[in-house]
């Protein structure tokens, strides 16, 4: 049964002009695929401010809009959810009327793509905590993504779950849904199999969102394949996508490599103070007093590692072929990621040290990379053309609203990869600040009457479409995201832009550009967009839904987005405090030059990572099946200073344990004033560029350049040591990413 029918029929819708006003010049908040969203106030309260989505019965079918309103009301209590406050009907013209936000996921990800650490974390909880709340009310979203998550509340820190367009509501006595919807780089592959999929798809799509937000693409796919070669290479992930399982091993190297370093280095106190004032390893220091130990900065660089891994193997738990093995929003809630939050939110509180422990996204995120993708008829669009869905066998009931309420979610037997915690922890409060330099919408009380007010040359441009693709960045060739060039970015195409100078408009106005719109879209082939899925029937049609396992049977064995192994480990000299520290800043002069090419911070190493193959130490490389971050631990515990500091950057940095703020807290301490003459370029490099172009300077700044000429006072800058361009990374002035203001062409194939 489709879930149309399931949740019943509207009441009459009220007229919306008679409540709300957009304001002499409606102030556009987004653009979706079916409508446009604007903000409006009350009347009767000139201080509520509201988002509007306004669409016409012609652009998009009634009976959709009616659904996703519908499905909206059963899930919107809650606090990750975007509110819904009610719909009204004009005419031919709806208009869905909910909570104001401020920004999406998606703009946040290209505005700035920095996170800290309990930033991050308290993301995700949220994200988690509102796809929990829909799971719980039987609510599969179908189009979690970045666009799709926003970012409001009082102030603008909560993330809330939005658009319902493909959300429906699975009664317990239905199958499987078969028809794949949603955006394509985001899909589950039993949805794309066409094998029937459920709740765990949404858990995939969330998987991928945090792999997206954390190294800036996809874990699958590749900036120029069609979509029918996405959906190929999303069906046949034989366990779990390639780029996932790399970046975890290339992480544990790492972090191995990382700690022989502290294990091979003499113990602190035995550091001639001599030795430390007159070498280099006292000038490449970034802090202030120059004091700086070096266990310091391996610490630090663990604590990177540590976080990066410890979110790679929270990816894990969603990014799993078979749904069964998915770990359920339940699941998820109570995992260890999110159990140290809680701690350090309860118990801990973050210090300084740790909030400032940069997760930088700094792969230049770009709007054109994004193509909306042909979304999906809603289910109860598709009674008359769609087979009817398998029967589970469960009683049949809880076809109404009334019985969703009290239904806990029961996802398809779902198990989580690592035991959760039986602990759940309360959600956390609201994070830091998203982000310092977002966009925000203004949101005061003046609304869109002071808007106008204001001169319509002030008004906000319509938000850019924000849609994802399946091809953020060209992966096959195995680059560092840091040496992926730019391209070029499109200036704002003012054309697909609401046009700020255009004159005020009366109601009637507005109406006829809607009916404008409308017809402009039916004019199009395609335009309601509810069309089949092509992808699904090329490469699963309908009528032959081939099983998990015939899928990848059909696919070849090595999957192409494999990546190649690490290469062979570096030698590493012990006992040489000085040259262990070039060694350390310069892991594998590939990734070094690499890393100092560009502006460059914590994250920027999981992107190295993840491109680049690591050198470490022979002696230090572990196995990937031997490694465990807690024998680790255990090792290090017996070590002294070296194994506290490291062990509580490292893990405690998200554990927050032990926090020794003395030790660690000078390499986090922003400096007052930021030179700029780092000599570290922070300025992108030219889009057409073949590869980066890193400055004379720069491309001294290696491994052997650091070494050989150490002691040479002349070259102090190219001394220029991993953690000193960490600290630069803070001392310099941010380069925004450039990206394109331009709404996405709708793929076509
Ligand atoms: N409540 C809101 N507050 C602020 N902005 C919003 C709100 N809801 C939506 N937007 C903005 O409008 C854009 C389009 O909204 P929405 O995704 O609901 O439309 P859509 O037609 O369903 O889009 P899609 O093509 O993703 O299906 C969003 O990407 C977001 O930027």
């Amino acid at each position: 049964m489709g879930c149309g029918a399931s949740v019943g029929r509207f009441e009459e819708f009220s007229s919306f002009h008679a409540q709300y006003s957009l304001g002499s010049i409606p102030k556009a908040l987004g653009k979706g695929s079916y409508g446009s969203v604007f903000l409006a106030t009350a009347r009767h309260a000139k201080h509520s401010s509201f988002a509007v989505k306004v669409q016409t019965a012609r652009r998009t079918a009634t009976k959709k809009i009616e659904h996703e309103a519908k499905i909206w009301k059963l899930c919107a209590s809650h606090r990750n959810v975007v509110h819904f406050v009610q719909m009204c009907q004009e005419a031919d013209i709806y208009f869905m009327v909910m909570e104001a936000c401020q920004c999406s996921l998606f703009d946040r990800l290209i505005d700035n793509p920095k996170w800290v650490w309990d930033q991050l974390s308290g993301d995700l909880h949220q994200l988690v905590s509102g796809l929990q709340h829909l799971h719980s009310r039987r609510v599969l979203h179908s189009d979690i993504k970045a666009e799709n998550a926003l970012y409001g509340g009082p102030d603008g820190k909560i993330l809330k779950l939005a658009d319902f367009g493909l959300a429906v509501y699975i009664t317990p006595s239905e199958g499987p849904l078969t028809r794949a919807r949603g955006s394509r780089s985001y899909m589950a592959p039993e949805m794309l199999a066409g094998e029937g999929y459920a709740f765990p798809a949404d858990m995939w799509s969330f998987g991928v969102l945090v792999y997206v937000i954390l190294v800036g693409q996809f874990p699958i796919g590749q900036s120029r394949q069609t979509k029918s070669e996405l959906t190929r290479n999303i069906i046949k992930v034989e366990k779990e996508p390639a780029r996932v399982t790399n970046l975890a091993n290339k992480l544990k190297r790492a972090i191995a490599v990382e700690q022989g370093k502290l294990d091979r280095r003499p113990p602190y106190s035995s550091v001639n103070d001599s030795h430390r004032s007159s070498s280099e390893f006292h000038r490449v220091l970034p802090s202030s007093e120059g004091s700086m130990a070096q266990e310091e900065v391996i610490t630090r660089h663990v604590g990177i590692q540590m976080k990066c891994l410890k979110v790679v193997d929270f990816i894990r738990l969603f990014l799993q072929r078979d749904p069964s093995d998915r770990c359920t929003a339940n699941e998820a809630i109570q995992s260890e990621l999110f159990q140290e939050l809680q701690y350090m939110r309860q118990e801990h509180r973050a210090t300084e040290h740790e909030s400032q422990l940069l997760i930088i996204n700094r792969r230049p995120l770009k709007r054109s990379d994004a193509q909306a993708e042909p979304l999906q008829k809603p289910e109860d669009l598709k009674d008359e053309d769609d087979p009817p869905r398998r029967p589970t066998g469960t009683p049949q009931g809880g076809t109404m609203p009334g019985a969703m309420s009290g239904t806990p979610q029961t996802t398809p037997v779902v198990t989580a990869k690592s035991a959760p915690s039986p602990r759940s922890p309360a959600p956390p409060g609201d994070g830091p600040p998203p982000v310092a330099p977002l966009k925000r919408r203004s949101q005061t009380s003046g609304g869109l009457e002071d808007a106008g007010d204001e001169g319509r040359d002030k008004l906000e441009p319509l938000r850019r479409r924000s849609l994802t693709s399946h091809s953020l960045v060209d992966n096959s060739q195995g680059m560092s995201l840091l040496q992926v060039p730019q391209r070029r970015r499109k200036s704002a195409s003012s054309s697909k832009e609401l046009d700020s100078a255009q004159p005020s408009r009366s109601h009637s106005d507005f109406q006829s550009q809607m009916l404008m719109e409308a017809h402009e879209k039916d004019l199009r082939p395609s335009s309601e967009g509810h069309q089949e899925h092509p992808s699904v029937s090329e490469s699963s049609p309908r009528g032959a839904k081939s099983s998990a396992s015939n899928a990848r049977a059909n696919a070849p064995a090595a999957p192409v987005d494999a990546e190649p192994e690490d290469g062979a480990p570096a030698e590493l000299e012990r006992g040489q405090m000085t040259k262990t520290f070039s060694r350390m800043s310069s892991r594998g002069s590939r990734g070094a030059r690499s890393m100092l090419s560009r502006d460059f911070s914590g994250f920027d190493l999981l992107h190295n990572l993840a491109n680049t193959n690591i050198r470490g130490d022979s002696s230090w490389q572990l196995e990937q099946s031997g490694f465990d971050a807690s024998t680790l631990r255990q090792s290090r515990s017996r070590g002294g200073l070296s194994s506290a500091a490291s062990l509580r950057s490292g893990i405690s940095g998200a554990s927050g344990r032990g926090q020794d703020d003395d030790a660690l807290s000078p390499l986090h301490r922003r400096p007052p004033d930021p030179p700029r003459s780092s000599g570290i370029s922070t300025a992108n490099h030219d889009p057409d560029d073949e590869g980066p172009r890193p400055s004379a300077l720069q491309r001294r700044v290696s491994l052997g350049d650091m070494e050989s000429e150490s002691q040479n006072p002349k070259n102090l800058r190219r001394r220029v040591s991993f953690d000193e361009v960490l600290v630069m990374q803070h001392m310099l002035p941010q380069v925004p990413n450039q990206v394109p203001k331009e709404r996405n062409e709708e793929d076509s194939d």
